[in-house]
């Protein structure tokens, strides 16, 4: 699904991602784990073309994406949850839902209604539906941004720490609807995520360390020696 080799990448001078390799396989939920800093946002970046490697390829479904622009990438396949969400806080729920088609083939102009299956993943946004993005809360917000992001039916979704700065129990909620997302449509997920509970849900992860992949393996084998090293909570 996704290959991503030996990929550098720079902030003007500054190397920040380092000979990494990935790969993500079909329906596989792959999870990047690390400290602050480490570069997991930046490969994310990279990947859907908001950052330009300096060398390096990344490929999905065997098709090389350097020199696609975002937008390209997206109608590719590849959708994106940034940190931080994004949603458009003056736009309704159902507005924020719309613009997910965008990324569809034919765009916004031929496709006008919203898959339901959204409403079954995260039946809060149905009850909000004419309420404004900005009016929900962090993790409606959330909820908000994966469904904006599934309506453009992508095949790979990444997800850069969703569950940052959200209640306990809404953080089982996303858990939930991404495995559920992953078993019932076979979509790929790459997340950024800090709560082992959520890593123990993906197949495999990989553990950065300053701008490097320096360990990985099916979530099922990892040590304490690996979560005490890279994961912050
Ligand atoms: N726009 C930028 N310009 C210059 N340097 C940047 C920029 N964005 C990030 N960096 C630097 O790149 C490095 C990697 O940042 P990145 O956000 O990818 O890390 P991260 O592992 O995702 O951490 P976090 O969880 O804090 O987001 C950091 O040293 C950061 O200071």
């Amino acid at each position: 699904m996704l290959e991503v080799q030996d990929l550098n990448v720079y902030y003007g001078e500054s190397h920040i991602l380092r000979n990494v390799d990935l790969s993500v396989r079909p329906g596989q939920m792959v999870c990047l784990i690390g400290r602050n800093g480490v570069g997991k946002s930046t490969l994310l970046k990279t990947v859907v073309g908001l950052l330009r490697q300096r060398s390096g390829r990344v490929e999905l479904l065997g098709r090389d994406l350097t020199g696609l622009p975002p937008h390209r990438r997206a109608r590719g396949g590849i959708a994106y949850v940034p940190q931080g969400r994004e949603i458009i806080p003056q736009l309704t729920v159902r507005e924020n839902l719309m613009l997910g088609m965008e990324a569809l083939p034919g765009g916004l102009g031929q496709h006008r209604h919203i898959d339901p299956v959204v409403f079954e993943l995260f039946p809060v946004l149905e009850k909000f539906l004419a309420r404004r993005g900005g009016d929900l809360s962090g993790g409606q917000q959330q909820q908000l941004a994966i469904a904006r992001a599934l309506l453009g039916k992508p095949k790979l979704l990444l997800l850069d720490e969703p569950t940052e700065g959200i209640q306990p129990s809404v953080v089982l909620d996303i858990e939930r609807a991404v495995r559920r997302i992953i078993e019932t449509t076979g979509i790929s997920v790459l997340l950024v995520e800090q709560h082992l509970h959520f890593v123990r849900q993906a197949d495999w992860y990989y553990a950065m360390q300053k701008g490097g992949v320096v360990a990985s393996g099916p979530t099922a084998e990892l040590s304490k020696e690996v979560v005490d090293r890279f994961l912050s909570v």
